[in-house]
């Protein structure tokens, strides 16, 4: 198979600075302008393209452990005729930057189009390598995540810090950033169609009137493209709404509330809407940020975790049962399993610490995971979720 290099090399020193004065160097492989966000390590071994394009990566620097990045290159970035991504998570990088110890400026893939460095460079996205992700990822579990910054240059000769804002990750509205501004319904055969907000409640949508298919509002607080994929496959009708919207006055037949970025606590519009929706008895299910707020909505609290889940690999059992499954995950935040109030009970386990991975309604049909059973990337042992949801339809 042809190998392909990055069409330009640079071997510009950069520079990650943690909050609490760690400074490590290495070299820039991406767009070279400073950027600050929390830093989160992610130990998959594979899904750069869907981790870097998943919108819940806001505000974040991505560090992976695993050693060698960039071999595969990456996929087109092209779209469907109804505006999904073809390959991705969603229409641009997310992630603030990426930290990696070893950069391969060669790839090879059958489906790759370009190298991760000008992927990076076309959407300005820096990225580092040279890093001993060993080590400052040992320093995350120990301290917990924290902000850090990347610097083009040395940290005493850096460029274009100046221009640097930085914000506090906690208290940033980023599902507000990353959500729809418009609703756009979307049918099992391809086709789509979007209407401004104004115009939802009169219009509705005219591709729905000759169809018979169950309809699913879909809460955009960042959703990830194969959570639409995942539902279309199952044939619904997805009608997908920005995160704050009273999604109540409509008409449909289940809520879907999608992954998101940053602090669950900053989403209070979407609680309340969910909380009423929690009166009726239409199946509501959630993912990752889901599961959040949907505990919220149910009068649970969240909490942060000292360094996230952020892999392929988390073990996760089905409470009661004997059943575990591998699931891919990243989250910062958890439901407090001792938060939930009587008519909840905890889904999912993660097996590694005991958290929260999911919650169910004792008499309604109302659960969800803190895992992604979507995966892109990761493995697709929990898809069965969205046939418990749609069989519930
Ligand atoms: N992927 C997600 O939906 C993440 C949810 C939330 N932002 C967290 O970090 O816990």
């Amino acid at each position: 198979m042809t190998q392909h290099t990055d069409s330009m090399q640079t071997n510009r020193t950069a520079t990650l600075m943690l909050d609490d004065g760690t400074v490590f160097r290495g070299y820039s492989f991406g767009y070279e302008r400073p950027v600050a966000g929390e830093v989160v390590f992610n130990t998959a071994m594979t899904g750069y393209p869907e981790s870097l394009t998943d919108p819940s990566y806001a505000g974040q620097l991505m560090v992976l452990t695993y050693p060698l990045v960039g071999n595969y290159g990456v996929p087109p970035r092209t779209f469907e005729p109804n505006g999904i991504a073809t390959f991705m998570e969603s229409e641009k990088i997310h992630a603030e930057a990426i930290i990696v110890s070893d950069y391969s400026h060669e790839y090879s893939h059958w489906n790759a189009e370009c190298s991760l460095g000008d992927w990076l460079k076309e959407e300005k996205i820096p990225g580092i390598y040279g890093i001993d992700t060993r080590a400052l990822t040992k320093k995350l579990r120990e301290h917990g995540v924290m902000m850090g910054r990347i610097v083009i240059g040395d940290a005493d000769n850096e460029i274009g810090n100046g221009e640097l804002k930085i914000e506090d990750y906690e208290h940033v509205n980023y599902v507000d950033r990353v959500s729809c501004k418009e609703i756009i319904c979307y049918l099992p055969d391809g086709t789509s169609q979007t209407c401004s907000l104004s115009e939802a409640s009169d219009s509705r949508f005219s591709i729905l009137n000759s169809q018979f298919l169950k309809r699913v509002v879909l809460l955009d607080c960042g959703v990830k493209h194969n959570i639409i994929r995942c539902l279309l496959r199952r044939n619904v009708a997805v009608i997908r709404v920005p995160w704050d919207y009273d999604f109540n006055q409509l008409e449909y037949d289940g809520l879907f509330i999608s992954n998101g970025p940053g602090d669950p606590d900053t989403c209070d519009a979407a609680v309340r809407n969910i909380r009423k929706a929690l009166s009726g008895d239409k199946p509501i299910c959630g993912i990752c940020m889901g599961n959040q707020l949907l505990a919220k909505a149910g009068g649970a609290s969240i909490y942060k975790l000292k360094y996230g889940h952020r892999s392929h690999n988390q073990p996760v059992r089905m409470v009661g049962t004997e059943k575990c499954f591998i699931t891919s995950q990243n989250h910062g935040y958890a439901v407090d399993n001792d938060t939930l109030g009587e008519e909840w009970e905890p889904l999912f386990i993660n097996m590694n610490d005991g958290t929260n991975e999911g919650i169910k309604h004792k008499t309604k049909p109302f659960f969800s995971s803190q895992f992604h059973p979507e995966a892109c990337s990761g493995p697709l042992d929990t898809e069965f979720m969205f046939d418990k949801f749609t069989e519930l339809l």
